[in-house]
C-alpha cells in the first residue's frame, strides 16, 4: 500500500523531556535555599518546621521533581484561597498533589482533613496513586485522603443521609422516557430527546429548574411542559439523574446547617483540579464546604475548557480572584511535559482564541545554558536562525510552517522523524491515515524506544477514530479503547442500518428484525410477540411480512412494511455502500433526524452515517462487509475482556508489559499525557467539527449578533480541543489531516493553517475579494 511520509515541521532543536527533568533534578537541593519563594507562609504557620520543609523538597528532588519558584509558592501556601492558573503540562496537578502531601508531611495536617476534587474517576484513582508515591505519604495515608469526583462525593453524601434513589446512569433510558413523554404530550413540533435533556441539564447546572425555563414561544412552552413532566416522572419513580445528585447535595448543604458545619470542620483544606470545567452547582458546593476555613485551592487552565456543553464555563476560573479578593494567584508558565517544539505548536494554536487570559508557555532551560526558562517560541525562532534544513520554520507563529501545502507522496516507509519535533502528514483518506499510523506504531515499538502502552491515538469523535482503531486491530496491535464499550457498528444509531443489511441476507434473523422495528414505528416487544406468534402458526420465508396483518398497524404502516421488504430484497446483491445510501435516502436519514436529530446531534449523526458508508465502500458485497463488521466487533470485545482481566490480576510492573495503544476522544484525554501522541483528523469539518462551523440552528440565539457570538464560542472551543490534544504529547507528536473526508476534498484544519501562518481558505478568499 502506498503511504505518505510524515514530514518534519516545527523547530529543529530537540529537547528530550526525560533528560530535561533529570537535569533539573541534579540542581535539586539548591532551590531549597535559593528559591525566591521563601517559606513565609510556612513560617507563619505554627506547625511549620524548616527541617521537615527541606527534607520534603529534597525527597521530591530525588524523585526528579524540582519545583520551580511558582510551584513552590503554591505548595508552601498555608491558609486562605489560592488560584493556580496555567497552561498545559505546567504541573498544575503535580503542584496540587505536592501541596496535599506537603500539608500532611510538613504541616502535619491530618490526611482526613483534605478533600481533593478531580474531574473523572480515573483522575481520582491516579491522584491517590500519585500521592502514595510522594515523600512522607504512606499507602495507608494516601487511601485515607478523600480524592473524589464531584458526583461520587455528592452521591456519598446523599446515601449517608438516607437517600436511596436509583441513579439513572443509562442515557438511553432517559431518552426513551422523554420520547414517551413527548408522544403523550402530543407536541406540535419535533424534538429530539437528547436536545431536551441537554437543555434541562444546562438549567440545572446553573442551579435553575425546569420551571425557570422561558415560555415565550410555542416551542418553549412545549419543551418546558415535557421537561416538567420528566422531572415529575423521576420523582414518582424515585429515580435521580447525575444533575440531581449535585443539586440535591447542594440543597442538603444549603439547608442543613449542622451537616455543613460538620463537613466544614472535617475538610479544612479543599482542592479542586481542572477547575476550568467546573459548572455553577459544582462551584457552589465547593464554596459552601470551604466557606468557613476558606482554604480553597483551585487549579486550572481557561484554555482547556472543553466541556461547555456540560455547563462548564471559564468564567469561574477567570473571576476567582474577584470573588476571593484576598486569593493568592500563582501563574505557572513552564511546561515540563513536552518538547520545546510541541509546546511552541500548542502556543501557536491557542493564540488564535480571543476570549482567553493571554499566556505563553515556556520550557525549562537546559542547565548548561541559562538559569531562566526559555520561550518555546524562542526555540522555534532559534531554529529559523540556524543552518538547519528546517530553518524555513521561521517565525514564532510558524510552528508548523508549510503546513498549508499538501505533502507529496513519498515512500513506502513511514518515517518516524526526530524526537521532540511535531510531524505532519496529509494522507489522501482516513484509511491511508490509519495505515500510516499503524506502520508508525509498529516502527516505534520495533525501535525498542516505546511500548504500545506509551502511545495514544486521539480523535475528535467516535466516527473519526473508526478507521485507525480497525487498522490497528487488523494488524494485531493491542489497543485499549476508552469509549462506550461497543464497536462502531454496534452503536445505537448504526445498528438499525446494519440490521437491514443482515435481513437482506438472513431473512429470518430475529435479532436483526427486532432492531429495525423502531424504524417502522413498531414497538419492539409487541412487534416481535406478534411475529413470533404468527411464525409458530405459519412460518414464512420473510417473517417481517407478518406485520402486514398486525392489527395494531394502520394501513399506511402496513404499506410501509411492504415497501421496506422490497428495499431489503433489492439491497442483498448490490455493493454495501450503495445499499447503505439507499437505506439512508429511502427513510433512515429522515427517521434518524426526526427521532434522534437536532443540533448538534444531527451533525454528529450525519458524520457517523457517512463514516459507515465510507467503511462499507471498501467491500464489494454485503456479506463481506457484515463479516468484517462482526470480526471487528469481536476483536474489540476480546480486547476489552483482556483489559478487564488484566485490571483484576495486574501485579507485574506496568513498564515490563507491552501494554496497549490508548485510543480515545480528545475529551477523554484531558489531564493525561503520553510519550507518543497521534492526533488524527486535523481537517476542516472534523476539527473544527461541522457542528461548530455550520450550526443548523444556533443553540439559543435570538439575534444575528448572538448567533455570531455563539458560533465564535463554538469555534474557540474546537480550537481548545486541538490545543488539549497536541499538548498531551511528551516526546513525539504526529498530526495528520486526510485530504478527502467522506469522499469530499477537505482543507487542513484552519487551526493548524493559522498556527503555521497560512491563512484559512475562508479568510484567504475574503481578503482576496477585499483587495480587488
Ligand atoms: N517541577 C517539575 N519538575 C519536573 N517535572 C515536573 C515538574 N512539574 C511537573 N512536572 C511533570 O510535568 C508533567 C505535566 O505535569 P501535570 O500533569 O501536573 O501538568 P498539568 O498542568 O496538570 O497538565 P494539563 O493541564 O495539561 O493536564 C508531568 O509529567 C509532571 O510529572
Amino acid at each position: 500500500m502506498q503511504q505518505y511520509r510524515y514530514t518534519i515541521t516545527g523547530a529543529s532543536r530537540t529537547v528530550e523531556p526525560a533528560s530535561m527533568i533529570r537535569r533539573h533534578a541534579s540542581q535539586a537541593s539548591s532551590h531549597v535555599l535559593a528559591s525566591s519563594s521563601s517559606p513565609m507562609d510556612a513560617e507563619n504557620a505554627s506547625s511549620y518546621d524548616p527541617k521537615r520543609d527541606a527534607r520534603f523538597l529534597q525527597a521530591l528532588d530525588e524523585q526528579n521533581v524540582m519545583l520551580n519558584d511558582q510551584q513552590l509558592q503554591a505548595v508552601r501556601h498555608g491558609e486562605g484561597p489560592l488560584l493556580t492558573i496555567a497552561g498545559a503540562g505546567s504541573g498544575k496537578t503535580t503542584t496540587l498533589a505536592c501541596r496535599a502531601a506537603y500539608l500532611i508531611a510538613v504541616r502535619r495536617v491530618p490526611a482526613r482533613q483534605l478533600l481533593l476534587v478531580t474531574f473523572s474517576r480515573k483522575a481520582a484513582d491516579e491522584m491517590k496513586l500519585r500521592l502514595a508515591g510522594l515523600p512522607g505519604i504512606s499507602t495507608t495515608t494516601a487511601k485515607s485522603i478523600e480524592a473524589r469526583t464531584f458526583h461520587s462525593f455528592c452521591l456519598q453524601l446523599l446515601r449517608r443521609r438516607g437517600n436511596q434513589s436509583a441513579v439513572l446512569g443509562d442515557p438511553g433510558q432517559q431518552r426513551m422516557t422523554v420520547k414517551r413523554l413527548l408522544r403523550e404530550a402530543g407536541t406540535t413540533l419535533d424534538y429530539e430527546p437528547e436536545t431536551l435533556l441537554a437543555l434541562l441539564s444546562s438549567y440545572k447546572c446553573r442551579l435553575l429548574t425546569a420551571s425557570d425555563m422561558p415560555e415565550s414561544s410555542t416551542a418553549e412552552r412545549e419543551m418546558k411542559r415535557v421537561l416538567i413532566r420528566y422531572e415529575q416522572w423521576k420523582a414518582e419513580s424515585r429515580a435521580i439523574d447525575f444533575d440531581d445528585v449535585l443539586l440535591l447535595a447542594h440543597r442538603m448543604l444549603s439547608e442543613d446547617e449542622q451537616l455543613l458545619a460538620t463537613l466544614q470542620e472535617r475538610f479544612r483544606y479543599v482542592m479542586v483540579d481542572e477547575f476550568q470545567d467546573t459548572n455553577t452547582v459544582q462551584y457552589e458546593i465547593v464554596r459552601l464546604i470551604a466557606g468557613k476555613q476558606r482554604n480553597l485551592m483551585v487549579v486550572g487552565d481557561d484554555d482547556q475548557t472543553i466541556y461547555s456543553f456540560n455547563g462548564a464555563s471559564a468564567d469561574a476560573i477567570l473571576s476567582f480572584d474577584k470573588l476571593y479578593p484576598d486569593a493568592r494567584v500563582v501563574t505557572l508558565s513552564v511546561n515540563y511535559r513536552s518538547s520545546a517544539a510541541i509546546v511552541g505548536l500548542g502556543n501557536a494554536i491557542i493564540r488564535g482564541n480571543r476570549n482567553r487570559r493571554p499566556k505563553t508557555l515556556t520550557v525549562p532551560a537546559p542547565r548548561e545554558e541559562a538559569a531562566s526558562h526559555s520561550s518555546a517560541d524562542g526555540e522555534v525562532a532559534a531554529a529559523a536562525a540556524s543552518d538547519s534544513p528546517l530553518s524555513h520554520a521561521a517565525a514564532p507563529s510558524a510552528a508548523l510552517a508549510g503546513i498549508g501545502a499538501e505533502m507529496p507522496a513519498a515512500s513506502d516507509d513511514a518515517s518516524l522523524g526526530t524526537i521532540g519535533k511535531p510531524m505532519f502528514a496529509r494522507p489522501a483518506t482516513s484509511e491511508e491515515e490509519a495505515s500510516l499510523i499503524t506502520a508508525s506504531v509498529r516502527k516505534l515499538v520495533e525501535s525498542g524506544q516505546y511500548r504500545y502502552g506509551d502511545i495514544a491515538v486521539l480523535y475528535r469523535s467516535a466516527g473519526s477514530g473508526r478507521a485507525t482503531i480497525e487498522n490497528l486491530l487488523q494488524a494485531g496491535i493491542p489497543v485499549e479503547e476508552h469509549g462506550e464499550g461497543y464497536s462502531f457498528y454496534e452503536s445505537s444509531l448504526i445498528r438499525p442500518v446494519m440490521a437491514h443489511l443482515r435481513i437482506s441476507l438472513h431473512h429470518r434473523d430475529k435479532q436483526a428484525i427486532e432492531e429495525m422495528l423502531p424504524t417502522l414505528y413498531v414497538n419492539r416487544d409487541a412487534g416481535m410477540k406478534w411475529i413470533n406468534e404468527q411464525e409458530s402458526e405459519r412460518a414464512k420465508k420473510w417473517p417481517l411480512i407478518h406485520l402486514t396483518n398486525f392489527p395494531r398497524l394502520q394501513q399506511f404502516q402496513k404499506d410501509q412494511v411492504l415497501e421496506r421488504l422490497r428495499l431489503i430484497k433489492a439491497i442483498a446483491s448490490i455493493r454495501p455502500a450503495t445499499a447503505i445510501r439507499r437505506i439512508r435516502d429511502a427513510f433512515f436519514d429522515k427517521f434518524a433526524e426526526t427521532n434522534r436529530g437536532g443540533t448538534p446531534h444531527k451533525e454528529l449523526m450525519k458524520e457517523l452515517l457517512d463514516e459507515l458508508e465510507t467503511s462499507a465502500g471498501r467491500f464489494d458485497t454485503v456479506e463481506a462487509f457484515l463479516a468484517f463488521a462482526d470480526e471487528m466487533a469481536k476483536r474489540q470485545a476480546d480486547a476489552r475482556d483482556k483489559q478487564k482481566q488484566e485490571r483484576y490480576t495486574a501485579s507485574a510492573a506496568p513498564e515490563t508489559e507491552p501494554g496497549s495503544v490508548q485510543m480515545m476522544t480528545i475529551h477523554k484525554s484531558k489531564g493525561l499525557e503520553f510519550p507518543v501522541v497521534f492526533v488524527v483528523g486535523a481537517t476542516e469539518n472534523i476539527m473544527p467539527h461541522r457542528s461548530a462551523t455550520q450550526p443548523q440552528q444556533p443553540k439559543q440565539a435570538t439575534t444575528p449578533e448572538k448567533a455570531a457570538r455563539e458560533k465564535e464560542e463554538a469555534i474557540e472551543e474546537e480550537r481548545r480541543l486541538l490545543y488539549v490534544a497536541v499538548t498531551r504529547a511528551r516526546e513525539r507528536l504526529y498530526v495528520s489531516s486526510p485530504a478527502f473526508y467522506h469522499g469530499q476534498k477537505t482543507d487542513i484544519s484552519r487551526f493548524l493553517a493559522e498556527a503555521g501562518g497560512a491563512p484559512h481558505p475562508a479568510n484567504r478568499s475574503k481578503s482576496a475579494a477585499g483587495g480587488r
